[in-house]
């Protein structure tokens, strides 16, 4: 007998690779932070004991959800300001909030707080564009998620940052800070093509290769910010961005609710990634991502909330379940992204996005265990024909009741074993005062 860290006897086991596999009776064994084995119950018993072992019969078992773009201390601005299209959102309400309210101790507060909402929804993973990264870094250090941090470049000054040369020297500090961390990554993170000037963007271009890191954007957002592109420039952002080197299997890019065929196929070709944000395209009303020409394309494709600002939460069941309904209507045939494969964008390919699909993404000996319980033996989820259908289509995040990060226990029976909600909670409404203060 093998004596390991942890043993969980789930109902279900789904472990993503292969995407269509359900593994009834199984148990997953955890062993300093990784998988040392996914087996049928009775030979996890008769090959392990455990310090640590859990009873989720009724549960299903999968991968941490990998939420591939969010601000997460937006979190703080939840409801501040709604119903409004993108630009006016962001230049009359958000930016103007961020220039008078956004320092070190917000996002450290706010990443906090998100961090909560995340991890107790079952995501493990978050791909964070944020003003200070140093903070939201050390934020999902004390909660024990899993975070990459974006190196965030603007061509105007931020209370981040005020020049090129600064969001550069700052952002490679926070990379060079957790280089070796074992739950923290980083990515360039250049807000926008329409925010961020050609010199800086063939830098990163250059610097993204040399640190061996993605480039996270926000891209094709709307028709609008396509329009603006080739009025100004005469060229599509997409365009541009290739021309500077950026279109390749680094690129995370972000929204992609207007492209072309041409555009598809170019994305594919080069290997990108595209970050569908289905609730917050939605919300602000910016167009549609075709997620099943894409797929059909062979684009690998993530899923993210976008922040609490737009969204209005960070909850990753229900962000795949708008992504498997809106695939659906978009392409109009039911059979574009089934359940399976929505489950897929919100573990694997994010996982891949983040060039993370070695340690993350599935559950499957030899990863990291990042794992999330759903209590499928709920009156919301009962019958139960196929636990996937279930997950994706009918279970809500109050259903989600053990995470585990690399082992670690971060959420047990329901409650985060890590942070204090009442302190965050005050803290958050500390910050509401001010904001509304300085309105
Ligand atoms: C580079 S820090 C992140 C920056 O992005 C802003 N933001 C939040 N949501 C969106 C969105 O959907 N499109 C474009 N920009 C967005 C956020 O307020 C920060 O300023
Ligand atoms: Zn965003």
């Amino acid at each position: 007998m093998q004596r390991v860290d942890t043993l969980i006897h789930a109902g279900w086991v789904i472990p993503v690779e292969p995407r269509e596999s359900v593994l009834e009776g199984h148990s997953v064994v955890v062993h300093n932070g990784r998988i040392e084995a996914v087996l049928p119950r009775d030979q996890a018993e008769a090959a392990y004991t455990a310090d640590a072992v859990h009873e989720l019969g009724g549960h299903a078992v999968i991968p941490g959800l990998v939420n591939a773009h969010t601000h997460a201390a937006m979190s703080l601005m939840r409801g501040l300001a709604d119903d409004l299209p993108l630009m006016t959102w962001l230049k009359e309400h958000i930016w103007p909030a961020e220039g008078a309210n956004v320092s070190h101790a917000f996002v450290d507060d706010g990443t906090r707080l998100a961090a909560a909402e995340m991890l107790r929804s079952g995501t493990t993973c978050f791909n964070d564009m944020y003003l200070f990264p140093d903070a939201a870094g050390a934020a999902a250090e004390a909660a024990g998620i899993r975070a990459n941090l974006g190196m965030i470049v603007f061509g105007f000054p931020t209370p981040w940052a005020n020049t090129a040369d600064e969001y550069f020297e700052r952002g490679i500090a926070v990379h060079d800070r957790f280089r070796d961390h074992p739950l923290i990554t980083t990515a360039f993170s250049p807000h926008a093509p329409y925010t961020v000037p050609d010199e800086s963007l063939s830098r990163i271009a250059t610097l993204a290769e040399e640190l061996d890191v993605p480039v996270h954007i926000h891209v094709h957002e709307t028709a609008h910010e396509v329009d603006e592109a080739v009025e100004q420039d005469g060229r599509r952002p997409l365009e541009r961005l290739d021309s500077l080197g950026l279109v390749g299997p680094r690129l995370q890019a972000v929204h992609a609710t207007q492209l072309t065929d041409d555009e598809i196929g170019r994305l594919a070709e080069n290997g990108a990634s595209v970050v569908h944000c289905p609730q917050s395209n939605l919300k602000l009303a910016s167009g549609f991502c075709p997620v099943a020409a894409l797929a059909g394309a062979g684009v690998n494709l993530a899923l993210g909330t976008d922040g609490a600002a737009s969204n209005n939460d960070l909850d990753m069941l229900a962000e795949m379940q708008s992504a498997a309904l809106l695939g659906k209507a978009v392409a109009g045939e039911p059979a574009a992204l089934p359940a399976e494969a929505a489950l897929e964008m919100a573990t694997l390919g994010g996982a891949r996005a983040l060039g993370l699909e070695a340690d993350i993404g599935s559950v499957v000996a030899g990863k990291a265990a990042d794992l999330v319980a759903i209590d499928l033996n709920r009156v919301a989820t009962r019958p139960l024909y196929h636990p996937v259908s279930q997950i994706v289509y009918a279970a809500g995040r109050d259903q989600v009741t053990d995470v585990w990060v690399a082992g670690r226990h971060t959420v047990s029976n329901g409650h985060l074993t890590t942070l204090d909600e009442t302190e965050l909670l005050e803290r958050a409404d500390g910050w509401r005062d001010k904001l509304a203060a300085n309105a």
